[in-house]
């Protein structure tokens, strides 16, 4: 059975529908301060302000009473179709009722503000004049006569705080909270009504007629004032993705539409103000349905971002590797000198966990977590993650900033310091330290690119200590974490499989005819996966800490097809990479994992690790295949 063919069966076998969404039925928006997720049915499900870390303002996603926002026709759940604007984070729902056809357009406005000079693809925007903090709903009757309707229910502070709301005394067509944090401003031209915590309209649209609503929490003066305004704002909005993605060097390839949609997912996912990334944009999307593998995602991992920046220079995309350079250069390491593993997209240091169990979390999965605990982890990884980046940010430069000559020497430090030691593993293992291999091999990478740094630097004592030191490192790795039959370990105390050692491949540890890649990627590709997707590692084989089986993980798939790709086996790497592709949710977007028996997306949604993965494996074959041609 195909994992479509089980998604079906599972569908129809469900008896009481659960009142939440497939995870991959939302659609993502983004202004690079925060992100929405809206539902099939036009609700916006997801939306924190003014951050991507604030509290949700809409959380429905969590729990159905924590706030929505809806915005289509009167009484109809299911639209007719929804697709992006090609090029863009704006969605466009169409929508067929007995009596007409709707069409509604989404987008979070990010631009510069009317009158500012054009973005181009490698000028940065001027500060802060990027996002407008402002959602825009748009509504058009395509055809006979549509009853459309709003509605608009806030509950603050993840469900906690229903909303306050006043009329504006001058101007009906304005409704504003009086309780909230921060405030908010809704404006339309339907007629508004008050009812207890939320704000209604409702208005039959005609072949023709178009109508709006907005939702601001910051500057009032960018709320557009009418509905030709609101279109501009959209229009404009549009052109600045488009302008954006005009930046990327995009193969013309069948993979073309996967590339761009991964590439504006990763941008969507992108805090303009420091240029840190979020690993996903939500918190608590569980990993095991109805399980406790619910993760906190609003937050900045050096891993997940060092990974997408090698990812979008895949796609000639350094504009961001310059930002997060920046990023890097300013966020306080910690006492010993070594990075964090992540921080808070402001560069806060404190991430403390919390949970909130006055929610239901997503279709009962408990507890939603605020906050990760992750933070204060040991581990090893982060130091050849760091390090890769600025090698590769080097080169693309031709130049090291001397800015970044001193996180060099750090990193560099650190990796040596700490090489020997078990750490918690790439994976955040809640459970005992251990060797993994993962950890030791991206030591090796730190060492091996801090050393290629001091070579570019003209520091030939570094130089040739940290080389010293990346080979002891591969010796260990080779003497201690390859098991008897010539496969890459998970840590040195077993032989249970990891997918992260698939980074041996992709980091170049071995050259790519070493036979004990090859068994590496052959175990892994056909003992470590369900229906042909790749798990991380054995939840049954490992101690991660947490109970309950989860999904295939996405980017371990796709670290896959790079890995096959990598090492020659370029036909099963494209069938693999075509099969990946199918899952992509209906508008091209992946969550962190996938459920291949019940054939659903799993995890937090979107999720960066799934795009970043997914856009260095189609380069790889791509690159692959015109070497072919040569
Ligand atoms: O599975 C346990 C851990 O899961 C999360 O970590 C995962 O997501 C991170 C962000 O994408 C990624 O960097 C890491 O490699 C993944 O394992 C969670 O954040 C951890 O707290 C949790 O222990």
């Amino acid at each position: 059975m195909t994992a479509i063919d089980a998604r079906v069966t599972a569908e129809q076998n469900t008896t009481v529908p659960s009142p939440f969404p497939p995870i991959a039925q939302y659609a993502f928006l983004s202004d690079c301060h925060t992100g929405a997720l809206v539902a099939p049915d036009g609700s916006v499900d997801w939306l924190c302000v003014p951050a991507f870390d604030s509290p949700s303002v809409f959380g429905s996603l969590l729990d159905r009473e924590a706030g929505m926002f809806r915005f289509g026709p009167y009484a109809i759940a299911h639209p007719t179709a929804r697709v992006y604007r090609p090029g863009t984070n704006v969605l466009e729902t169409t929508w067929r009722t007995t009596s007409g056809w709707l069409l509604v357009t989404d987008a979070l406005i990010i631009g510069p503000r009317e009158g500012a000079d054009t973005v181009t693809p490698h000028t940065r925007p001027p500060a802060d004049d990027d996002a407008a903090h402002l959602l825009v709903r748009t509504a058009v009757c395509l055809k006979g006569q549509v009853e459309l309707e709003m509605v608009c229910e806030p509950v603050f502070d993840y469900g906690r705080t229903p909303a306050a709301w006043a009329l504006a005394a001058d101007d009906p067509s304005i409704a504003a909270t009086v309780n909230g944090s921060p405030d908010l401003r809704l404006r339309s031209d339907l007629p508004l009504g008050i009812e207890g915590t939320r704000v209604r309209g409702r208005h039959v649209l005609h072949a023709g007629e178009r109508a709006y609503c907005t939702l601001s929490w910051a500057d009032p003066s960018r709320v557009p004032p009418d509905s030709s305004r609101a279109h501009a704002m959209i229009e404009a909005t549009t052109e600045y993705w488009r302008t954006w993605l005009a930046g990327a060097r995009i193969p013309d390839h069948r993979w073309r539409d996967p590339l761009q949609r991964s590439a504006l997912v990763i941008k969507g996912l992108t805090y303009m103000p420091t240029g840190a990334t979020v690993a996903a944009l939500t918190t608590s999307l569980p990993e095991t349905p109805g399980g406790e593998r619910n993760w906190d995602y609003r937050y900045t991992w050096m891993r997940d971002t060092t990974f997408t920046l090698k990812a979008l220079h895949w796609l000639n995309l350094e504009w961001e590797a310059e930002e997060f350079m920046q990023f890097v250069a300013d966020v306080e390491a910690t006492e010993d000198g070594s990075l964090q593993i992540m921080y808070g997209i402001d560069g806060r240091r404190d991430l403390t966990e919390s949970t909130r169990d006055d929610l239901s979390g997503y279709d009962g999965a408990q507890p939603v977590r605020i906050g990760n605990g992750a933070f204060d982890q040991r581990q090893n990884d982060v130091y050849g993650s760091v390090l890769a980046s600025i090698l590769l940010h080097t080169r693309h430069s031709r130049r090291l900033p001397r800015r970044l000559w001193p996180i060099v020497v750090s990193q560099a430090e650190c990796a040596t310091a700490v090489w020997q030691e078990p750490d918690q593993g790439i994976w955040e293992a809640r459970g005992e330290p251990q060797h993994y291999v993962s950890s030791k091999l991206m030591c090796w990478v730190a060492l091996d690119r801090a050393a290629t740094l001091a070579g570019i630097r003209g520091d030939s004592t570094r130089a040739a200590a940290w080389r010293d030191t990346a080979e002891q490192i591969r010796a260990d790795i080779l003497a201690h974490g390859v098991s008897e039959r010539g496969v890459l370990r998970q840590h040195y105390a077993t032989d249970a499989l990891d997918a992260s050692t698939l980074l041996a491949v992709l980091f170049g540890f071995l050259p790519p005819h070493d036979e004990r890649l090859h068994n590496t990627v052959e175990a892994i590709a056909t003992e470590l996966t369900e229906h042909g997707y790749v798990l991380r590692y054995r939840t049954d084989e490992t101690d991660d800490g947490m109970s309950g089986k989860e999904g295939t993980f996405l980017i371990c798939s796709f670290w896959l097809v790079s890995a096959l790709a990598a090492t020659g086996r370029l036909d099963r790497a494209r069938d693999m990479m075509e099969r990946l592709l199918t899952i992509a949710s209906p508008l091209g977007l992946y969550a962190e994992e996938f459920d291949a028996e019940a054939g659903r997306h799993l995890g937090n949604f979107p999720q960066a690790f799934s795009h970043l993965a997914l856009i260095e494996a189609a380069g790889r074959i791509i690159l692959s295949e015109l070497l072919k041609e040569l």
